[in-house]
């Protein structure tokens, strides 16, 4: 990199005991490219990825257009370290690593306070929020209730609306909502900065989310509010309740969903290729019941109906397997009517009255197409299940999807070994690519990250009223219609995170013809744009840093 004087940094803090506005020339200058070497040669020396996430947030509070900046620079290498998988060890020590407020955290004890609290607030800023993503820290990624640790991936979410969706750094507001906490083991920390108390029951959480989703969006007039790491019983009760009501959407049911589609849009046809097998016979087989396994597969179905299934067709291509096994109507959980009712919409009604304890036992009753995980449990992807599918097919599509990488089902290069390197293989984190056979192969990453930056950025570019269920199905079609002819040849699944922006872009401008198709945009000057109009448009109206 050229280093060039031209660019004066913000004043330097002045040494201790001057006054704040101490004479520039008793400072030395330094640019701003010299603050990025600086940044990133530091980065280099610290030992471990925790220390250096740590590092970054003390970068971010001080300087954001250096952070942003070294994010645009270096961003396949920085976002493991901002985002997941570090992202999720910074939320469980978050209390213990603490160093200063990064956004807004609400006790439920103060529900009735909140309007007074986010006005208030609001009136101190000199940028109205745009973009809140809220937790309240009771599912971090595949790692549970991490109480008011959460804030850690409300901030890490934000971290890539700016770098990866270019919103303004300035209109992100994190917050986590603290309920208290079910992990005793955080409750007990002497430093823990949480309230200590078991967590609220789901009523006492509704009313305080009711009260917080309308405080929240009178104080910062169009606000978009991403919904986080809910636990999933929640997380769906939320969403329902809200959906139609305020402009938000659930990243973890909507966001994965919509990511994997636009995945398996690719990997499907990859598969189909290779074995002559019609688009609409793949069968899908997922490990794990959460909000994103369910979430994930309503919005695959998708696919199936654009090949023209029926809605009953197309639920049919999935099994769900949870922790008592295949979800199917004679378990004892689903007579009894004590199964999670989110889980409720794919009860296998077709298997005789026989029932299948685990994945092993599904794949050889299914003999599926694609295998998802969404399970948080590691290594549930065992090599005799892998062969299993290897032999079946001749593109195994396997996607281990939970977060972060100690969670994973597969490691990549156990899934190119256990099936002689012909897997379709996406994840949720990150996994480097590997050398197979004497060929670079990439793995996937299926990780809404790139598409909650665009449906958040095409709600707010339209201002939507509301974010519609086709928008987030449009989000998919244009992220996978953003995979350029090198990325389509080279076997990609995915585009590549280099072209994040763009990628956005086009999610962006997929979601807000969509939402003029519905009505539901009141941004004018967006009516009548061609779908590249309108790509231009999303690009133009990005922040840089
Ligand atoms: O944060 C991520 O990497 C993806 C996600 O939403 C989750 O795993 O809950
Ligand atoms: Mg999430």
């Amino acid at each position: 990199m050229a280093v060039t004087q031209q660019v004066i940094t913000p004043p330097l803090t002045p040494p201790l005991g001057a006054k704040k506005d101490l004479a520039g020339s008793l400072l030395p200058h330094t640019s701003h490219e010299q603050n990025l070497i600086r940044l990133q040669r530091h980065l280099l020396s610290l030992p471990n990825d925790l220390l250096r996430h740590s590092h970054l947030a003390k970068i971010r509070q001080k300087d954001p257009r250096l952070f942003f900046a070294a994010l645009r620079d270096d961003l396949t290498g920085l976002a493991p370290i901002v985002y997941t998988p570090t992202v999720g060890e910074a939320c469980q020590k978050y209390s213990e690593v603490f160093q200063g407020p990064e956004g807004l955290y609400l006790s439920i004890d103060d529900k009735d306070k909140l309007p007074e609290l986010l006005t208030a607030y609001r009136d101190t800023l000199d940028n109205v929020p745009r973009i809140i993503v809220v937790t309240d820290g009771s599912r971090i990624l595949g790692l549970g209730d991490l109480g008011i640790g959460g804030m850690g991936i409300s901030v890490g979410k934000l971290n890539l609306y700016v770098a990866g969706g270019g919103v303004d750094p300035h209109g992100c507001l994190p917050i986590v909502l603290d309920m208290g906490t079910d992990n005793q083991k955080i409750r007990d920390d002497p430093v823990y900065i949480g309230l200590r108390r078991p967590r609220a029951t789901l009523e006492q959480a509704t009313e305080f989310m009711d009260a917080f989703m309308e405080a929240a969006s009178e104080a910062f007039p169009k606000v978009v509010i991403q919904h986080e790491d809910f636990y999933s019983e929640a997380a769906f009760a939320f969403l329902e309740r809200y959906q139609n009501q305020y402009r938000m959407f659930n990243d973890d049911i909507q966001g994965t969903g919509s990511v994997i589609l636009g995945g398996f849009f690719a990997a499907a046809r990859q598969a189909s290729k290779a074995s002559g097998l019609p688009l609409k016979d793949h069968k899908v087989v997922f490990l794990g019941g959460g909000s994103a396994a369910v979430g994930v597969a309503k919005e695959m179905m998708n696919f199936f109906m654009m090949e023209g299934l029926t809605e009953q067709e197309a639920k049919e291509r999935f099994w769900l397997i949870d922790t008592k096994g295949l979800i199917t109507h004679t378990r004892h959980d689903v007579i009894s009517g004590k199964i999670a009712s989110h889980k409720k919409y794919f009860i296998r009604e077709d298997t005789e009255g026989k029932e299948y304890a685990n994945l092993a036992e599904v794949v050889d009753y299914v003999q599926p197409t694609a295998l998802v995980g969404l399970s948080t449990v590691f290594g549930a992807f065992p090599e005799p299940v892998v062969r299993k599918m290897a032999q079946l097919n001749k593109a195994p599509i396997i996607f281990p999807l939970s977060n972060p990488t100690s969670k994973c089902e597969l490691a990549f290069s156990d899934a190119l070994e256990w099936t002689d390197g012909r897997v379709l293989f996406a994840s949720g984190s990150p996994y480097p690519a590997q050398q197979y056979e004497g060929r670079t192969r990439v793995a996937g990453q299926g990780n809404n990250f790139y598409v909650f930056p665009g449906i958040g950025f095409g709600a707010l570019a339209c201002g939507a009223t509301t974010i519609t269920d086709r928008m987030i199905t449009a989000a998919a079609i244009g992220l996978s219609e953003s995979r350029t002819q090198e990325e389509i040849a080279a076997g990609l699944l995915y585009p590549r995170l280099e072209r994040i922006r763009q990628v956005s872009a086009a999610v962006s401008a997929a979601l807000v013809k969509q939402a003029q198709k519905e009505g539901v945009d009141t941004n004018e000057e967006l009516r009548g744009l061609s779908d590249e109009g309108l790509r231009e448009a999303m690009l133009a109206m990005q922040w840089h840093p």
